[in-house]
């Protein structure tokens, strides 16, 4: 596969290590990921030999050796080969953060034999997870129906397109991996309004709207991230979008295997559309039929591709997905985990401007990332030191957001 030399305009610093005692990457290494492990065993009926396989990753923390995945018939086992290649044999602790929890998650689907036929083939490990955080978030989806039905019939597309943006924005505070569905914080779908602009730190929302306002009949790609409430706010700009004739065609591009706990696969967006049409109120309802009438008429189209569940920085686009995101007009890239890729999950200074990262990206695009990882760019020097007094979790606790454009 040749990939495109295209890079950031600046020199790439070193990346996120888990070394760092108390870093967020270190609690994921020793804490968070071992919870998510036991997780899958508590809420799955695997026979003993899988349990033990998701035991023995656990043991591997954090001194155990990075290995070769076995041959379980996935289709991305060339792919990884050649990821695993630079880090065999060194320790997990020891390896870039971005390539360990890549790498744990495809370790996770080996261990439960998600490709390999058998009785477990196909069995996506996060599925109770991801079922039961949607049927939580029914009232706030009836709410932002009724309101997405308004849109559509106003003509006050400005408007509503800012609205939607925040919503997609807010919606990425529902991970799972981060907030399991039953964690103390309640129903994190719940935006307070004034919250909803106060906490984003970089508002493009304004460009983005002109942007969008110059458009009639174009494409428009999404690069989906996690199900439940958030891909359901996906949906809803996308019907927008569709609806209001800014867009002919949007693309959703979705993950082709389980990931990252809550990521959205094809078949996520098939339950989410059936939970909304068989919902008893009409304005959930008569949303889901559009959305499925949009995916009939081949306006609203869903692909999967293994370079999303992939290590690589995304500047490392393999050419001919590079070719087809580039005729897009606008593409939306979702969530924490893809913006960590944008920047490949590199310490740049935190007011490194955005651009300058990002200006290999084959088409015009817009990072909606509520922050929980320690990196980020594009902020304003006086900016953090606030943000540091005023919140020191500022840059993981899902408080805080980013709406950044790329022109
Ligand atoms: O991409 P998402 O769903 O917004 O977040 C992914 C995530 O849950 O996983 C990583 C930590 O384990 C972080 O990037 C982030 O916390």
């Amino acid at each position: 596969m040749k990939f495109l030399s295209n890079e950031p305009r600046l020199p790439v610093p070193s990346p996120l290590m888990m070394w760092e005692e108390g870093s967020f990457a270190n609690v994921t290494l020793i804490d968070r990921w071992p919870t998510i492990i036991r997780r899958v065993i508590e809420e799955n009926d695997f026979s003993p030999l899988i349990i033990e396989n998701l035991d023995n990753i656990v043991r591997e923390f954090p001194n155990g050796i990075v290995r070769s995945l076995k041959g379980d018939h996935g289709a991305d086992l060339e792919a990884w080969a050649g990821y695993i290649e630079p880090w065999l044999g060194q320790r997990w602790i020891d390896v870039p953060w971005l390539f360990a929890e890549v790498y744990l998650y495809r370790r996770i689907l080996e261990a439960t034999g998600y490709f390999t036929p058998g009785n477990f083939q196909g069995i996506d490990p996060f599925a109770s997870q991801k079922s039961s955080s949607l049927v939580k978030v029914i009232p706030s989806i009836q709410a932002m129906s009724t309101q997405v039905n308004r849109f559509v019939n106003s003509q006050e597309n400005r408007v509503s397109a800012i609205a939607l943006l925040y919503f997609a924005l807010w919606g990425n505070r529902i991970d799972l991996s981060m907030w399991p569905e039953d964690a103390e914080e309640g129903d994190r779908s719940r935006i307070e309004s004034d919250s909803q602009q106060a906490n984003i730190l970089v508002d493009d929302t304004a460009k983005i709207a002109d942007k969008i306002a110059g458009f009639r009949g174009v494409r428009i790609d999404f690069i989906i991230d996690n199900a439940g409430f958030e891909l359901f706010c996906d949906l809803c700009l996308a019907d927008f979008l569709i609806d209001s004739g800014v867009a002919e065609r949007v693309y959703f591009h979705l993950k082709p295997h389980p990931f990252f706990v809550s990521d959205a696969m094809i078949k996520d967006v098939d339950l989410t559309l059936s939970v909304l049409m068989n919902n008893s109120n009409s304005d959930v309802s008569s949303l889901g039929n559009r959305l499925t009438e949009h995916i009939n008429q081949n306006r609203l189209i869903c692909r999967d591709d293994f370079f999303w569940t992939s290590p690589l920085p995304f500047w490392e686009m393999p050419e001919d997905l590079r070719g087809e995101l580039g005729q897009s007009e606008l593409i939306f890239v979702k969530g924490d985990a893809n913006y960590r890729r944008l920047l490949g999950d590199c310490q740049w200074s935190f007011t490194t401007p955005f651009e300058d990262i990002v200006c290999y990206f084959p088409a015009p695009m817009v990072s909606l990332r509520t922050l929980k990882a320690e990196i980020i760019a594009g902020l304003q020097e006086n900016q953090v030191e606030d943000l540091n007094r005023r919140d020191p979790q500022w840059l993981i606790n899902g408080e805080w957001g980013v709406i950044q454009f790329s022109d």
